[in-house]
C-alpha cells in the first residue's frame, strides 16, 4: 500500500454516498442549485479558497439559459430538497459554477482540473432492473436524470479535492478545481472561459467516464470531439378555422415538419462525419386550428469546425426554405456551441506515463478513433493552449448498464477511485513532467 491508495480507499464510502446523493437530486443545466451548494460546502470545509457564481461565470456569455420563471421555480425546488441556504445566493439566477484553489506556497505550475455537474432533460427508468431505482437513488426530479455520468464527475472532483488537501505537504504550485454547470447542450464552459477561469492554468485536464471505452482502459488524450451548434427555431404562422377557412391560415406545424425531414438529410460532407438531430418538435394548439406556432430544438455536428459550420449554414437555408414554403416567419436562437479540439501531446505523454506507472489500468492508450460526442471543455482547452499551456481530456472506461443519454444509464462506481488516483498522481508527480511549460 502507498499513502495515495490509502487516502483513496479511506474515502470509498464517502464517494458512493456523494454520487448517489447527486444522482438522486439530478439537476439539469444552469439549474444545479442544490448540487452546487453541497460542492461549495465540502470544498469550503476542506479549506479551499472559493470563487463562486458571478465571479467564475460571465453572465452575458451564458448560452441556452432557461427563462427567469424556471430559474426561480427550480431554485425554490432545490431549497426544498435541502440545498444549503448559506451558499444559494451565489448561484441564484443561473450561476452554478465553482472554482476551488489550493495555493501550496511552493513554486510550481497551476494545475487545472475540470468536472461538470449537470444532468440531462430525461426521465429516469423506474424499472426494477435499473440499479438506481432498485437501490432507491433514482432521480426524484421529473425530466432530469444523470444519464451521462456527471454525478460521477462531480464526485471525482470532490474526492480529488479531499485527497489532495490531505496530501498538500507533498504538492507544489497551485491546484485549481473547476466545477462547471450546463455541459449538456454545450452551454456553460464558454461563460467560465469568458470569466477568465483558465487564464492562469498551465496544465489543464478535463475528464469523462464511460463513453464506450471498456472498463480498465484509460484514454489519455481523447481528441474525437465533434464541433457542434445548438439552435432553437421558432416558426410563427397564422391560425385559422381548419374546416371553414383553412386557406387563411399559415401552417407553422407543416413548416416545422418539413424542416425536420430536410434537416435529417443534411449529413453529407466530404470533410468527414457530419450529423444533424432534431430532438424536439412542438407545434400547434388544437385539433381544429391551423397551427400558428412551432418549436424545433436542433443540433448540428461535424468532425471539424469547418464541417460543422458548413452543415449549420446549410441548416439555416433549409429552415428559411421550409418557412417560405408555408409562408410563415422563422426565428433562430443560438442555444449552445462547442469546438473540436486536440490535446497537447507533451501533456498526453505525461498522463500516459503516469497511468502506466500506477499499474491500476489494464490498458492505457493515447486516443480513440471513433468520433462520438461533443464537449464544451474544448473552449477551456483552446484557451489554455492559446496562452501556451498544456491541455488534455482523459476518458476513464467503465462498464455501463445502458448507453449514455438512455433512461437506464448507470455506471460501475469503481471507476471513481481509479480516476481520482490518476488525477491526484498528475498533481503529486508534476515535477516529473519534462515537456514545455
Ligand atoms: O453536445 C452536447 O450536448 C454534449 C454532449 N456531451 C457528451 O455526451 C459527452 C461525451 C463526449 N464524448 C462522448 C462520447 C460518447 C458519449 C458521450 C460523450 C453530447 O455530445 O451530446
Amino acid at each position: 500500500m502507498n499513502p495515495l491508495s490509502d487516502h483513496v480507499s479511506a474515502r470509498l464510502p464517502q464517494l458512493q454516498q456523494w454520487r448517489r446523493d447527486f444522482h438522486h437530486y439530478a439537476e439539469s443545466g444552469w439549474l444545479e442549485f442544490r448540487t452546487a451548494t453541497f460542492v461549495a460546502e465540502e470544498l469550503h470545509k476542506l479549506g479551499y479558497q472559493l470563487k463562486l457564481g458571478r465571479e467564475v461565470i460571465d453572465a452575458d456569455a451564458r448560452m441556452g439559459l432557461p427563462d427567469e420563471a424556471v430559474l426561480k421555480q427550480q431554485e425554490a425546488r432545490a431549497l426544498q430538497q435541502g440545498a444549503l441556504p448559506q451558499w444559494i445566493s451565489h448561484f441564484s439566477g443561473g450561476f452554478c459554477g465553482i472554482v476551488a484553489t489550493l495555493e501550496t506556497g511552493r513554486p510550481g505550475p497551476v494545475m487545472g482540473f475540470r468536472v461538470d455537474m449537470d444532468a440531462l432533460d430525461l426521465n429516469e427508468s423506474q424499472a426494477d432492473d435499473h440499479l438506481p431505482q432498485r437501490e432507491g437513488f433514482a432521480s426524484c426530479n421529473a425530466g432530469m436524470m444523470h444519464a451521462c455520468g456527471h454525478d460521477g464527475h462531480t464526485t471525482i472532483g470532490l474526492g480529488l479535492a479531499s485527497v489532495l488537501m490531505a496530501m498538500k505537504d507533498q504538492l507544489s504550485g497551485t491546484i485549481k478545481l473547476i466545477f462547471q454547470p450546463a455541459e449538456e447542450g454545450v452551454r456553460g464552459a464558454k461563460a467560465m472561459v469568458a470569466a477568465g477561469v483558465v487564464d492562469d492554468v498551465d496544465r489543464f485536464t478535463a475528464i469523462h467516464i464511460g463513453t464506450g471505452v471498456p472498463a480498465g482502459e484509460v484514454v489519455c488524450g481523447s481528441d474525437s470531439f465533434l464541433a457542434t451548434t445548438k439552435l432553437d427555431v421558432h416558426f410563427t404562422g397564422i391560425g385559422a378555422h381548419a374546416g371553414g377557412r383553412p386557406e387563411e391560415g399559415r401552417n407553422a406545424l407543416l413548416a416545422a415538419a418539413q424542416a425536420t425531414l430536410a434537416l435529417h438529410g443534411l449529413t453529407q460532407h466530404s470533410g468527414g462525419v457530419a450529423r444533424v438531430n432534431v430532438g424536439v418538435l412542438q407545434a400547434g394548439t388544437g385539433r381544429n386550428v391551423v397551427a400558428d406556432c412551432a418549436l424545433l430544438k436542433v443540433e448540428t455536428r461535424g468532425v471539424t469546425n469547418q464541417v460543422n459550420d458548413d452543415i449549420y449554414q446549410q441548416a439555416l437555408r433549409v429552415i428559411a426554405g421550409a418557412a417560405a414554403m408555408y409562408g410563415v416567419e422563422q426565428r433562430v436562437s443560438l442555444m449552445g456551441a462547442a469546438r473540436s479540439c486536440t490535446p497537447t501531446q507533451p501533456w498526453v505523454d505525461f498522463i500516459h506515463q503516469q497511468a502506466d506507472a500506477l499499474g491500476i489500468f489494464d490498458s492505457v492508450v493515447d486516443r480513440k478513433a471513433q468520433a462520438a460526442g461533443s464537449e464544451d471543455a474544448t473552449y477551456m482547452m483552446e484557451r489554455v493552449k492559446q496562452r501556451g499551456g498544456q491541455a488534455s481530456y482523459v476518458i476513464f472506461g467503465c462498464e455501463l448498464a445502458a448507453g449514455h443519454h438512455n433512461a437506464k444509464f448507470d455506471f460501475d462506481e469503481r471507476v471513481m477511485p481509479d480516476a481520482i488516483t490518476l488525477l491526484a498522481t498528475l498533481a503529486l508527480n508534476q515535477a516529473q513532467y519534462g515537456g514545455s511549460r
